[in-house]
């Protein structure tokens, strides 16, 4: 996800040289210094130096020992501290940063990468204040969502920080069974891949909603309604609903799982 982000936000004009990864394997360094001209560091603490904001981009398992590296640098740089850890509470990320910390909870997605992200975003009382620096920040990949509630963010990783995945799911599981009824496997990703994009640029270029876009297609007796009958028959709503809810439990389980 890091990647995705340092991507999105070098494309976008922000100076390299204005960003300071830690990346604990050399290799990696290698290649984001290769690919975006960043300035890469193999403790959090040399990247940290300095730097007014930080970008918390680190696996929900690791953010507590990496906070606690950095919590010295906190109390005396007093930064604004971005996380994009899924679940971790901005109390805790404040807790295991020595306190008054200001932070901001970000939960971008992996279409940064492309300048087609979406971020939500939640600051707690400290950040308020610097609340449209990190927006501004996260814009660089897309737009943003300002979340009020905290507890809501487990429900944006579950919609937005996920969903890509979703949409790739869908794709794979098309994808197999165009082939399934004959078309080759180079026509089946073309038409998969066009498909979902014609259909989200629709999505998003209509004032429409989803379902009057839906009922578009939908010639009454025709093909697709063939297939929304067996998707509804299938329980395909209550499906995405369950999948949904897994994710945003999950979320909850690893706030609870890294007190
Ligand atoms: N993937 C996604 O679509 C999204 C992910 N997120 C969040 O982003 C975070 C990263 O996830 P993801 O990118 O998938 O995971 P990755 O494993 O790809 O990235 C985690 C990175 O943190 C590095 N790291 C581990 N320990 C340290 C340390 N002590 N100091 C500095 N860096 C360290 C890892 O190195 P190493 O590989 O060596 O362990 C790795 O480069 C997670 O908290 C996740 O919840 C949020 C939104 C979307
Ligand atoms: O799967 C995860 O936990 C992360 C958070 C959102 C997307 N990937």
């Amino acid at each position: 996800m890091a990647r995705s982000l340092i991507g999105g936000l070098v494309a976008r004009g922000v100076a390299a040289s204005d960003i300071r990864v830690a990346e604990p394997v050399e290799t990696l360094r290698e290649a984001l210094r290769r690919d975006f001209g960043v300035q890469c560091f193999d403790q959090a603490s040399a990247a940290a130096e300095g730097a007014s904001v930080w970008l918390l981009a680190v696996k929900p398992q690791v953010m507590r020992e990496v906070c606690a590296s950095l919590a010295a640098q906190a109390a005396a740089q007093r930064p604004l501290a971005i996380s994009i850890a899924a679940g971790i509470t901005a109390g805790q990320l404040d807790r295991w940063l020595g306190g008054g910390a200001a932070v901001v909870r970000a939960m971008p997605n992996t279409p940064a990468l492309l300048g087609a992200g979406i971020t939500g975003l939640y600051a707690n009382a400290a950040a308020a204040p610097r609340f449209d620096q990190a927006a501004s920040l996260l814009e660089a990949v897309g737009p943003t969502v300002r979340i009020d509630e905290e507890a809501q963010m487990d429900a944006v990783t579950a919609v937005s920080g996920s969903g890509p995945a979703y949409v790739f799911l869908l794709a794979e599981a098309m994808q197999q069974a165009g082939q399934a009824q004959g078309l080759s496997a180079e026509a089946a990703r073309a038409l998969v891949r066009q498909t979902l994009l014609g259909a989200a640029t629709m999505l998003t270029h209509s004032e429409e909603p989803a379902e009057v876009l839906r009922a578009r297609v939908t010639s009454p007796g025709g093909t697709t309604q063939a297939a929304i009958e067996t998707f509804e028959a299938g329980g395909f709503r209550t499906l995405v609903d369950r999948a949904i809810a897994a994710a945003t439990e999950r979320g909850r389980q690893l706030s609870a799982a890294n007190e």
